[in-house]
This record gives structure tokens, sequence and C-alpha cells, in this order.
């Protein structure tokens, strides 16, 4: 993180007990003692002035008390609801370590319970049965701050874990904490959004202490004027922001980024996000094993938003970069869904989504195949026909990558590129250490979720990188937003790629991470953000005209760094 020169001033007109209870302007044991005397807080604070490393140290020796990464991820909650400056600085200084507990795997488990641990709200809950006053909850929220980033789901397909109701709040605070802690986007300027539409979720629907709308999905029309609702009064209060969804179903994934991206800055992680962060990956791969994007034979296990979105953001970087047909490029996707490998017949039966029917495959091609009992064509006979180079999973299936199938991979590819990115943990398609042993330590690795590294036969440490879209997408967001572009264009998505691309560890050593340490993220992000200004600058679709070697700096003094501010009492001053 860029850390600031001067300390910034700020004007508050909260005091008291109403300073101490506001996250974002809180210091805790840090005011210091004429701030203590200007608002109201001598005699509410013990004597001693800390400064932030001592309350780095003290929460962090609070947080060690807890034993399980659950209780760490509900304390570290609470420590949001207290002091963002202490929350993001703390996370910041053990950024690897602490982001497994406030984002994946962790929160997946959080959302699960969500009502059960459900102490404090944060974002807005739009209900479907309250939308006659969407406008007044919108407005009361949202009055009196520049709202730069909406993050919204609907949860229905929240991380691996399904529909989880009103508990998606939840995901879109943890992705609204990676904008900030890894792209530097105030947190304020952030808005958390879940529209409970009803749940399909039994257990959800039967369990008492559940919080949200006790009800059946709402689904079609109903549904979609509910959506616009909401989408209009974000285009009618801040047209210049960008609308982040995240982890909604998989057709209305689609059909919402087909229908609002015309009309606004809108961006759906789990398909251009993971998308991204995957075309990052597989072109640092190909730089390893010196191929190119085309010459890949490519399987994609799971066709779903994750598995989509891999597939059109590979498709289009060939035709960009490549300069190959459209047509062309298709015919190098096998995509397998649980009804297996998306073909002809398989679509004549109803079995393949409009999204995929670019990816299936030719009825002749398939002819004699071998099929389980129910005519499916599984994933080891395509992995056996086909002898991919690239085999990508965004299924939830455990262990579907098994030692045969990787076996069957790694006969006919020196180094096979194996990506098993679904989350949490223990939803990965394959551990990455068997995938090393099972291919004599020649895979190149990377998932969705944090992994120790592998060690190969020859005693090597092979570091795992984490092919997730938190990698990429705060940098896209913050490009987006500094240089106030209306349009997320695709050209924005693939300079960000190819940036993250340039990064690699792997460009240099062959047994090196495919991706920038998580570590490294913040950096990494920054300079995602710039390329993708300098994209938007070149498309004219930026509002901001900053000459190409002055982006940096002007992105740089945009970012927002946990710091505490001088404070100065001032009736007029902030109040949110
Ligand atoms: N690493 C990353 O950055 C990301 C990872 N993911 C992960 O990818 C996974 C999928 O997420 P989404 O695409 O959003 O969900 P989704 O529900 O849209 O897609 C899952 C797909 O897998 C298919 N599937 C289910 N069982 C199968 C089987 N036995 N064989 C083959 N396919 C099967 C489903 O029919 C569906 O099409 C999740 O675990 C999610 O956490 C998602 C987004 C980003
Ligand atoms: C990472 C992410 O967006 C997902 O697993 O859904
Ligand atoms: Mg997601």
């Amino acid at each position: 993180m860029y850390l600031p020169t001067e300390v910034p001033k700020f004007h508050i007109a909260l005091r008291g007990e109403a300073l101490l209870n506001n996250p974002r302007w809180n210091k805790g044991s840090a005011f210091t003692v004429r701030e203590r005397k200007e608002f109201g807080l001598i005699g509410r604070l013990p004597s001693r002035v800390n400064d932030i490393d001592m309350q780095c140290k003290r929460a962090y020796n609070q947080l060690q008390m807890r034993d399980t990464a659950i209780a760490k991820n509900s304390f570290l909650q609470s420590l949001k609801d207290q002091n963002w400056v202490l929350y993001y600085t703390l996370l910041s200084r053990h950024l690897e370590e602490l982001t497994p507990i406030i984002y994946t795997p962790t929160e997946a488990e959080a959302i699960s319970k969500y009502s059960h641990l459900f102490r404090r709200t944060e974002g807005l809950y739009l209900t479907f049965t309250h939308q006659d006053s969407m406008e007044d909850d919108f407005l009361e929220q949202t009055r009196g701050r520049d709202i730069d980033l909406v993050v919204v789901t609907d949860a229905e397909a929240i991380l691996g874990i399904g529909d989880q109701g009103v508990g998606g709040i939840w995901i879109c605070t943890a992705k609204a904490v990676i904008y900030t802690l890894i792209g530097g986007i105030n947190p304020a300027n952030i808005l958390s959004v879940t529209l409970d539409v009803g749940t399909d979720n039994e257990s959800l629907l039967n369990d008492e202490l559940y919080i949200g709308w006790q009800h059946k999905r709402v689904r079609g029309k109903e549904y979609d004027d509910f959506v616009d609702k909401f989408m209009q009064l974000v285009r009618k209060y801040y047209p210049p922001n960008l609308v982040h969804f995240e982890d909604f179903g998989v057709d209305n994934a689609h059909r919402l980024i087909k229908h609002y991206s015309p009309l606004h800055s809108v961006f759906n992680d789990d398909i251009q996000g993971t998308g991204a962060v995957t075309l990052a990956t597989v072109l640092s791969a190909v730089k390893v094993t010196r191929g190119k994007l085309p010459e890949q034979r490519y399987v994609i296990f799971g066709a779903g938003s994750a598995g989509l979105g891999i597939a059109y953001q590979l498709r289009d970087a060939m035709v960009d970069i490549d300069g190959i047909s459209e047509a062309e490029a298709n015919k190098l996707f096998y995509l397998v869904d649980k009804d297996g490998l998306l073909t002809e017949q398989l679509a004549a039966r109803g079995g393949v989504r409009d999204e995929a029917k670019p990816f299936m495959r030719p009825g002749p091609e398939w002819q004699g195949a071998q099929t389980d009992e129910q005519g499916r064509i599984g994933l080891l006979e395509v992995v056996r026909r086909v002898k991919p180079t690239v085999l990508i999973g965004c299924s939830t299936v455990p262990k579907a990558f098994n030692d045969q199938v990787v076996k069957e991979m790694a006969k006919s590819c020196e180094r096979p590129i194996i990506l098993p990115l679904s989350n949490p943990s223990r939803l990965v398609e394959v551990d990455p250490q068997e995938a090393t042993d099972w291919t004599e330590g020649r895979a190149l690795l990377a998932t969705g979720s944090p992994f120790p590294p592998a060690r190969k036969p020859n005693g090597k440490q092979y570091p795992i990188s984490e092919c997730n879209n938190a990698l990429i997408y705060p940098g896209l967001g913050l490009g987006n937003i500094l240089c106030r572009s209306r349009r997320l264009t695709d050209r924005m998505i693939v300079a960000g790629a190819c940036r993250l691309a340039e990064l690699s560890p792997a460009l240099t050593d062959p047994d090196g991470a495919l991706l920038p340490d998580f570590r490294d993220a913040p950096n990494v992000n920054f300079e995602i953000a710039v390329a993708v200004i300098e994209e938007a600058i070149e498309e004219g679709v930026a509002e901001v005209d900053w000459k190409k070697e002055r982006v940096k700096e002007e992105a740089k003094r945009r970012i927002w760094k946990p710091v505490y501010g001088e404070y100065f009492y001032d009736p007029k001053g902030e109040t949110k």
C-alpha cells in the first residue's frame, strides 16, 4: 500500500459516543489528547494514547486467542464494525494470513451460518416485499455519500455453496473489503447490497432462526422488475459508478450483464473476473510451455458462470491478441457439465444453456464415444480423446480430477496446465499435491482458494498460485472508477489481465508461481488499474484525459489508505 506523506485533516461534526461508534472515524485509544478534549472523549477512554502499531499488536494478540477460523472471522467482523483504520491496517500487515479468514474459504462458512451468527447489520437489504419503499431505503443509506461502487448479490450461487438467501450480504461485504484492502478504494464509497428475493434453500426455509424473507425465490418478470427497479435507482443517483454483480445464479448472471452493460459500468465477477484472472494464469502457463493460446486444447469441467466466463474470456483474448476468428477459437473448447460433454445431441434434448452453445461439439466428432448408463460422455473419456493441454475445474465437485483423469492428461502433455478453481478449498477438483505426484511434478497448477506449496519428486517446492478473481477485480474496479468510465469494456478487462500475466514469476522461472504472490496483490492491482485506465483513455470511454505518463501518479494520489487523520470539531463537518 502507498502511504501518504502528509497527515490528512478532517472536519467532523460527531462527538462523544457518536464518534466512538462510527467505524469510519473512530480511532479508539489513538485519539490524541487535543482531540479527546475537543470531542468530549477524555472520560470515555483510558488515559494512555496508543499509536497504530500498539493497537495492531493488541488486536493481533486478541485475534490469536480465537482458535478456529470462524471465531477469527467473527472477531475481525467486530473490529471492522469498530474501527476501519485499525481493521485495514491489521489486514494489510498480515495479508496472506488473514485474507483466507475474511474471504474464501472461511467466509463461505460464515455465510452458511449467517442467521445464527447475526449480530448487527452492514449494507443495504432490499427485500422483495418492501419494494414500495425501495427508493427511500436506498436514499436513507446513501444520502450525502459518494458511492463509487455497488457490490450486489441475490445470493443464488454463493462461492461453491449455492443458495444462501439473505446471508449473501456477507459475500458483498467481503468482496468490498478486498476492494479496499487490495484496490485502495475508500470503504465509505462502497455500498454492499443484497437483493432478498427469497431462497430455494430448504434448510433455510425450515430454520426458525433464518433472518431473511422465508419464501421461495421469486423468478421471471417479477424478479426482473425488482432488479431493474434497483438498477434504475443506481443509475439515477450515481450514474458514473460501477455495479459489481456477485454470485447470481448462472442464468440471471448472464442475462443481467448482457442487459445492463450497454447502459452502465457493470461487472460480473464470477463471469468476467474469473475469466480475466484465468486468462492471466493461462497466458503465464503457456509462456512456460513456450506455446500460444490458440495452440492449446481446453477442457472446462463445470460450465456455469465461472466456466463459461473463462471460455468466453480465453476465446475473446485469442480473437483480440492472436487474431484468429471467433469460430476457430470456439473449436478449441470442450465443456463438460453435469450431463457430460456439451454436444449438439445434448442440446437437442435441452441439455445445453444458450450461453454455452457456441462451444458445443458437433455430433459426428463423438460417434462411438464411451458413455455412462445415462448416455453422458464423461470427463475421462473427453480427456482420453481430446488430449487437453489445459484442464480447468469450476464444478464444485471435489476430487473430480482423479488420478485416472490427471494421469491420462499427463500421458500426452509435457507440462499439463491444471487449474482446479472451485471454492471453498474442500470442493477443489484436485488437491495440488496429488496433481503434482500424479504428474511426476510436471503439472502447472493454480487453485481458487489458497493452498500450501506442493513438493515435487526432486524435493523442490512448487508454489500454488491463487487463481481467484480477487487477484484482479480490485484493480479492474479501481481503474474503472478512477477514470470515471461509464462502461467497463472487454478490452479494459483484457488489458488488466495482460498486465497481471506480465507480472507472473513463471515468466522468469518455469518452476515459479503462475501468478504473483497474494502478498503483492495491492501493488499488482495498482498496476492492473493503471493498465485499465490507459486502455479506457485510448478507447475514449474515460472521463479523465490524463497523459499516459501521468496515469500512475494521478492514480496513486487517489488511493485510500488506512491512516488516521487529524480531526477538528466542526458542526458543519462530516457526520457519516
Ligand atoms: N477461483 C475463482 O476465482 C472462482 C471460483 N469459482 C468457483 O467455481 C465454482 C462454480 O461457481 P459458479 O460457476 O459460480 O457456479 P455455477 O453454479 O454457475 O456453475 C457450476 C457448474 O458446475 C456444474 N456441475 C455440477 N455438478 C457437476 C458434475 N458432477 N460434473 C460436471 N459439472 C457439474 C453445474 O451444472 C454448473 O453448470 C464454485 O466452487 C465457485 O466457488 C467461482 C467464481 C470465481
Ligand atoms: C471467488 C468467487 O467469486 C467465487 O468463488 O464465487
Ligand atoms: Mg463469486
